[in-house]
């Protein structure tokens, strides 16, 4: 059932969420549109695991509001129906064979799609009557992925799901995960520290960081709204309003800056180039561990 509402995806307003007198989401607001396959990067403890945890029902906020699909998380079965979810490391039963894993799914699931599961199992080249604890970290991964898509769910979320896995088993899952999204219509939601698989299947991007969102939008707006700047050292001082430094580093003689652009500025008197999704988030990240970013 892809996309049966208009509701965004994805929107948290004030979202916060506390261990005790330890932050793991700060005041939080996010506001994605359907269709997305979204992707959440920051660094090691920046909450990235929390928010999937929280937009998955598993833990609850201490403030604010998260709405997944138009509801709470989880919010009853008919809404945990539609999210799948495939955690960190992608748990699967070692005793249990695929095929048995696949029974499960139909058995656990109103929605299920015994030939879509079949289907993808074959094309994928699984065995269905290998244990899955003897399956390879890229196996079970689209085993995992097979499960979760199967219940055909209208948000995908992935807990860094490629983490483990060698480029070619990870480009596999990529790909796997890429056709699941279209042949649904669904979205998907996945943390990574893997910038280019990011750059390479996202269209949405949100970047945490020390808790706090540092940046989120559509990836094509955002990569059109800032740029490289090269000029020489100092010359960043005297810029026109409207340019805002998010990180800069310096040479003897030059300055070489990510910066953000409110419009076109088409006269600047310096080297100014496209970046790339890895500079940009690189950017940022550096910008909030410096702290100057979101707080
Ligand atoms: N159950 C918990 N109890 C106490 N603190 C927690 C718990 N879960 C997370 N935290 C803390 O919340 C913060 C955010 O953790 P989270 O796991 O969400 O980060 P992450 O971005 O997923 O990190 P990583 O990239 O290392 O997986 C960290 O400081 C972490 O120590």
């Amino acid at each position: 059932m892809p996309q049966t509402t208009d509701h965004p995806v994805l929107h948290a307003e004030g979202l916060t969420k506390r261990y005790g007198r330890r932050a793991a989401l700060t005041d939080c607001d996010l506001h994605i549109p359907q269709g997305r396959v979204i992707g959440l990067v920051g660094p090691n403890g920046a909450g990235k695991s929390t928010l999937l945890q929280l937009a998955t029902g598993l833990i609850e906020p201490t403030s604010g509001t998260l709405r997944v699909l138009g509801s709470s998380p989880a919010a009853n079965a008919a809404h945990l129906a539609r999210v799948g979810f495939v955690a960190q490391d992608t748990p699967v039963y070692a005793s249990f064979s695929v095929a048995d894993h696949l029974r499960m799914g139909a058995r656990l699931n109103p929605s299920w799609d015994p030939a879509l599961a079949q289907r993808r199992i074959r094309q994928v080249g699984l065995d269905p009557r290998q244990q899955a604890g003897r399956l390879s970290g890229g196996q079970r991964a689209q085993l995992a992925l097979t499960i979760a898509a199967a219940k055909r769910p209208e948000l995908l979320i992935f807990d860094e799901p490629a983490a483990a896995l060698d480029p070619l088993a990870r480009d596999g899952f990529l790909q796997s995960l890429l056709e699941f999204v279209t042949e649904l219509g669904a979205s998907a939601l996945l943390s990574s520290h893997l910038l280019g698989d990011v750059e390479r299947v996202c269209d949405h991007l949100i970047v945490l960081a020390d808790s706090r969102v540092e940046l989120a939008g559509e990836v094509s707006e955002l990569l059109a709204a800032h740029r490289r700047v090269i000029a020489p050292r100092g010359d960043l001082d005297r810029r026109p309003a409207g340019i805002d430094v998010i990180a800069v580093e310096h040479t003897h003689t030059q300055s070489r800056a990510v910066v953000r652009l409110d419009r076109p500025h088409p006269d600047l008197p310096w080297t100014v180039e496209p970046i790339g999704l890895e500079e940009l988030v690189l950017g940022y990240l550096t910008r909030a561990a410096a702290g100057e970013g979101s707080r």
